[in-house]
């Protein structure tokens, strides 16, 4: 019998909305099709570089609207748009693809890919390996891979199918249920999202929570919730090596130099926990 009482959450609504996309994207393009595509694509970006280092990256959202806000910018060029983070000194740039909630798509993400040259994360709410293809067919470097919505032996051969395409998984997790299936299944990139996806609750406070039980080796990225560079000093000081930010650049006047602050906040060595110690 199923404990659950409440209703369906929002993630719920969202994957149902995912599912049927899928189901017709698959109609009209078959994995042999995209498989091509693949191989045809630049080859991967070295994401475990742009992430790591003595600094606190910075990986800058591409992002239309959301579920919480509704409607956040309009975005009429995303390849514009990621050049001027790229410009800003952003490490990785992460492009939305869903559709019916956070207005993306995967013609997003290959404008974007056409104009930048750091990597790029494919966010969406990826539940198949044909979502993997999809993402190196549209010159994705990272996936997303959200705890949450997957079975355990479903997220353990996701990385692993990720990985085997050139793919860095980002394993997103937002409870420490969920951040120990991710160390479990060998999650070496762990995004923590302040935001819980059943309610839309931001909570800054879970990173700093999360953070300290997760593996050393494990590359830490604070999501959602991030201001300003104060933002990014707190959650560095909680030991991210790396912020996800999107609302507050897509919303900004000046999305270059939004980007620009938040890496020159993050550039200095001292924000960085494991430093202070050091003479
Ligand atoms: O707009 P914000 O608060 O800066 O958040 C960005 C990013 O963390 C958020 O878009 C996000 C994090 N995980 C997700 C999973 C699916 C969709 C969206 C997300």
């Amino acid at each position: 019998m199923s404990e659950r009482t409440e209703g369906p959450s929002v993630l719920d609504g969202i994957l149902d909305g995912v599912r049927a996309d899928l189901a017709a994207r698959q109609q009209t393009v078959s994995m042999d099709d995209l498989k091509q595509r693949a191989e045809r694509a630049q080859p991967p970006r070295d994401a475990m570089a742009a992430l790591g280092g003595d600094r606190i990256s910075v990986i800058a959202e591409v992002k239309r609207s959301s579920p919480s806000k509704g409607a956040l910018a309009a975005i009429a060029d995303p390849a514009a748009l990621a050049s001027d983070y790229e410009a800003g000194g952003a490490h990785v740039i992460s492009v939305l693809t869903e559709r019916r909630k956070f207005g993306g798509s995967l013609e997003d993400l290959a404008a974007v890919r056409s104009r930048v040259d750091i990597p790029i994360l494919r966010k969406d709410f990826i539940l198949t390996s044909y979502q993997l293809w999809e993402a190196r067919a549209h010159g994705a470097d990272l996936a997303l891979l959200m705890v949450v919505c997957l079975e355990q032996e479903a997220l353990v051969s996701l990385i692993e199918r990720a990985e085997s395409i050139g793919l860095t998984p980002l394993v997103e997790v937002h409870t420490e249920e969920e951040l120990e299936r991710a160390v479990a299944a060998k999650a070496r990139v762990i995004g923590i999202n302040a935001r819980n996806l059943k309610t839309l609750e931001v909570d800054r406070d879970v990173f700093a929570k999360l953070a300290p039980k997760t593996p050393d080796n494990v590359i830490k990225i604070a999501e959602s919730g991030v201001r300003g560079p104060h933002d990014l000093l707190a959650y560095a000081r909680g030991g991210a090596d790396a912020v996800l930010v999107g609302e507050s650049l897509v919303t900004g006047k000046d999305p270059r130099k939004a980007v620009e602050a938040l890496v020159t906040a993050g550039a200095h060595p001292s924000t960085r926990p494991d430093h202070s110690a050091e003479g």
